[in-house]
């Protein structure tokens, strides 16, 4: 479509918002300049950019007018006789607050610089998407998803454990063959009781035992040098899950103790003055957390003075009442939540952020002896005899216990062993540690392995030389777009991450018009008092009114047991085939020309609402569950079932929990059937229907509905792997922003609660008894409700 035809179609949908072509050009112009022209990221979303422009641009105009009119009346009755260039100047200098506000006049100096940060971000990176889109996806469209086959650059080697008779080396694979007495690195001893003590010793920089054999080991980036995540891994459970020793717990700096016992030093000598000068107040003082070391604090102070009738109130009553307001107010999933982690957490960035540039990488000092120590005794306090300053100890208990794997100056993470391991006996001399390093702050890790078979060794001290598996990792395959990161890993086989363009938000493709009809939003649509809690309202706000007059979510942001066994039932039943049948419904055909004849049916689907795009109410209202985006903590892995890779959770999820929502590019069916012709890649991303209540609006044609295509653009729920019937995720249409009936977000909740290391799955509705859907894949899902008779039979046979 030609610039100028862009332009008046843009104007056009603006007018149908109410907006006058007046008011719209120059902020569209100022657009067009901030993007360079990419139309794709104003047409976006319904021209999403530019309706936020013009509500930016007209909260700007309120505010500046306000100002005037403080600063007539205070320059007014402040200084009657100073002349009025001066003031409109200052007038002028004040209105310039907003960044927007910037952004939106033109000649405004330096303002592509005063961007608000996010802003900025994503008209750079969307920009950087089309670009790369343009030179290697459109022409011509051929889905490039396919599993790299090829050898990453984060795979790993594997790194050997020797034990001789009076020491052991860590070794990597390209020196396996060339022993070097010089350095020896580890050594596995025996200390104390000689049957249950034993310890491996470390003698040099820990940052160098981490980063032996990989491929960098000047570890530049301060933090560098970081464990990011402990797996402990029974080598005997052969098909067991990992437990992953999630980073979150701690990650503190092992970069320098002579630096930290310096910055301790001097913050000791700070706080001593304050604490001085606060002598008075000490007792309406309560410390809430610090960091691991005690140089950041966060403690509350009360000024007595102001509040005599005050008493410091205890604590955990505090936190507790914090963690019940949060929980309610921001929809997070109570799993994990805690205050007292959020605070601690602070206490370690805000300390981060202050030292990281000043920190050094490999300073230690000269007589420090790291070591790794692994004790049987559960009852040992010090772990091994010659405990020192960089030590992991673990103990081995006949219980098992979340008791927290400690290794000083470098991190402390909690040992989460999964509940349905809690009555195995983990015998940590058949584990192996694992430690994932960042390599110069790249997302790309590399892994080394310290095996522990010490049982085998205690009494033949005979030569371990196992090698192990090369992994393939990515610490975060969103590259940043989600709110927390979901990290890759396959310990299955070579393959690396599937090539995909990562996306927080679909995007429209160039014929998919989605309708954006907010002419129809009426007034008693949108509560625009609500703020924060409408979860817990007494009298739902008016954004229930589509759901019966009750949210869909309980106050915990769960979806309630009725609308989620609606959802459940109602897919069932399309499995079932009862499905009504129409001579019209054009979404389901393989081909635009086969008009006539029957589809294979849809049913008219229920859908949840929440809280409209641009009803007063969208920043405030509590009614947002999917819009609040991915909470829980999720994995891509490769499966060891053949189906590739498929996404796991790695923390427990409650039932009617939103997991993510379905991603890609909203195409029409003619769009999605002419890049199926071209596609000639064996391997298909499921696509799905948008048009969830196709048949309120009659017959649409091809060109006219819409379908989400996650082959090229996609996020995590593009790793969903299929599983008929029992599946532990169910799709549910929900309406965020538009009240148009053609486009919903396609959105994963959790039928049932679902454990930490499962497999997260959902049936994609294939009926494996028609031809042309049983040439997708043989399923292998290994449910006992199996729909793919053929697959199940071959898999008795073999039996
Ligand atoms: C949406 S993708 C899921 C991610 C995919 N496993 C991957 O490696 O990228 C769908 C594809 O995964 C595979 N798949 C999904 N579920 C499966 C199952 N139950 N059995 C076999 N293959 C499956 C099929 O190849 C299917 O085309």
């Amino acid at each position: 479509m030609p610039p100028k035809a862009k332009h008046t179609k843009a104007l056009k949908a603006m007018k149908t918002f109410g907006y006058t072509e007046k008011l719209v050009r120059p902020i569209l112009k100022e657009l067009l300049k901030l993007y360079e022209n990419n139309w794709m990221l104003i047409e976006e979303d319904n021209y999403r950019v530019l309706v936020d422009a013009i509500l930016d641009s007209e909260e700007q105009k309120a505010r500046n007018k306000e100002l005037e009119c403080l600063n007539t009346l205070s320059e007014d009755e402040a200084e009657d006789d100073e002349p009025l260039l001066k003031r409109s100047k200052l007038s002028i200098q004040k209105s310039k607050s907003s960044p927007l506000f910037e952004a939106l006049i033109p000649n405004s100096s330096n303002n592509m610089e005063k961007q608000p940060h996010g802003k900025q971000k994503m008209a750079e990176s969307n920009y950087e998407k089309y670009q790369d889109e343009d030179n290697e996806l459109r022409a011509p469209y051929v889905a490039k998803s396919c599993h790299g086959k090829g050898k990453t650059s984060g795979s790993l080697q594997s790194l050997i454990v020797v034990e001789q008779v009076k020491e052991t080396q860590l070794i990597s694979d390209d020196e396996s063959d060339q022993f070097n007495p010089v350095a020896p690195l580890v050594h596995l001893e025996k200390s104390g009781d000689e049957s249950e003590k034993r310890m491996i010793t470390y003698e040099g920089d820990p940052s160098q035992l981490l980063l032996r054999g990989s491929s960098n080991e000047n570890c530049s980036n301060a933090r560098g040098n970081h464990s990011t995540f402990t797996e402990v891994t029974d080598m005997d459970a052969e098909n067991t899950s990992p437990y992953l020793l999630p980073k979150d717990a701690h990650t503190v700096g092992n970069s320098s103790v002579l630096e930290g016992q310096h910055s301790e030093s001097m913050n000791y000598k700070q706080s001593e003055a304050d604490n001085n000068e606060n002598d008075a107040q000490d007792s309406l003082k309560l410390d809430i957390a610090s960091s691991p070391r005690g140089e950041v604090k966060i403690c509350l102070m009360v000024n007595s003075s102001l509040r005599s009738d005050f008493h410091i109130p205890n604590l955990e009553e505090v936190l507790k009442q914090m963690e019940e307001q949060c929980l309610k107010s921001y929809m997070i999933p109570p799993t994990g939540f805690s205050m007292l982690r959020i605070m601690k957490e602070v206490c370690e960035c805000f300390l981060a952020a202050g030292t990281a540039s000043s920190q050094t990488e490999g300073i230690r000092p000269a007589n420090a002896v790291s070591s790794l120590g692994i004790s049987n005794d559960p009852d040992s306090e010090t772990g091994p005899a010659e405990a020192t300053d960089n030590q992991l100890i673990l103990y081995n208990g006949s219980n098992i216990s979340n008791d927290p794997i400690r290794i000083q100056n470098r991190f402390e993470v909690s040992l989460q062993i999964p509940r349905f391991v809690g009555s195995v006996q983990l015998d940590l001399s058949r584990c192996r540690i694992s430690m994932n390093l960042n390599v110069n702050g790249s997302s790309e890790m590399e892994r080394n392995i310290i095996e522990l078979q010490s049982s085998v060794a205690s009494s033949s001290r005979m030569m371990i030389v196992q090698k192990l598996h090369s992994y393939h990792f990515i610490e975060d395959i969103t590259r940043g777009e989600e709110a927390h990161e979901i990290s890759l890993i396959n310990e299955v086989n070579e393959d690396g991450c599937p090539k995909f363009h990562y996306i927080s938000k679909s995007l429209t493709y160039q014929n998919a018009y989605v309708r954006f009809l907010l002419a129809r939003i009426s007034e008693e649509n949108c509560c625009s008092d609500c703020f924060g809690d409408c979860l817990s309202l007494q009298i739902p706000c008016n954004c229930a009114g589509e759901t019966g007059g009750e949210f869909a979510y309980s106050p915990e942001g769960l979806l309630k047991e009725n609308f989620l066994d609606n959802f459940i039932s109602v897919n069932h039943s399309v499995l079932h085939r009862s499905l009504f049948y129409c001579q019209d419904c054009p979404l389901e055909r393989s081909s635009p020309e086969n008009l006539s004849g029957k589809c294979k049916g849809h049913v008219v689907r229920n859908f949840i609402k929440e809280c409209w795009y641009k009803c007063g109410c969208s920043m405030k209202c509590g009614n947002r569950v999917v819009q609040q985006g991915i909470k829980a903590k999720l994995q891509v892995f490769m499966t060891h079932e053949q189906k590739g890779w498929g996404l796991r959770t790695l923390e427990d999820i409650p039932k009617g929990a939103f997991v993510c929502e379905y991603l890609g590019e909203v195409v029409t069916t003619r769009e999605l059937f002419e890049r199926s012709m071209q596609n000639t890649c064996d391997k298909q991303i499921h696509p799905v229907v948008l048009d969830a209540n196709w048949s309120s609006e009659g017959v649409l044609k091809d060109e006219k509905a819409l379908c989400l295509d996650p082959t090229v653009y996609a996020n995590i729920s593009r790793f969903i792997n299929h599983r008929c019937f029992d599946a532990n995720l169910v799709e549910i249409p929900v309406e965020v922003e538009t009240p148009d009936r053609h486009y919903y977000h396609v959105s994963f909740f959790t039928t049932r609660k679902v454990y930490a290391f499962e497999e997260l799955t959902w049936d994609y509705g294939i009926d494996f008894d028609d031809y042309q859907s049983t040439k997708a894949f043989q399923c292998h899902c290994g449910s006992k409700f199996c729909r793919d008779h053929k697959t199940v039979k071959r898999s008795r046979s073999h039996v």
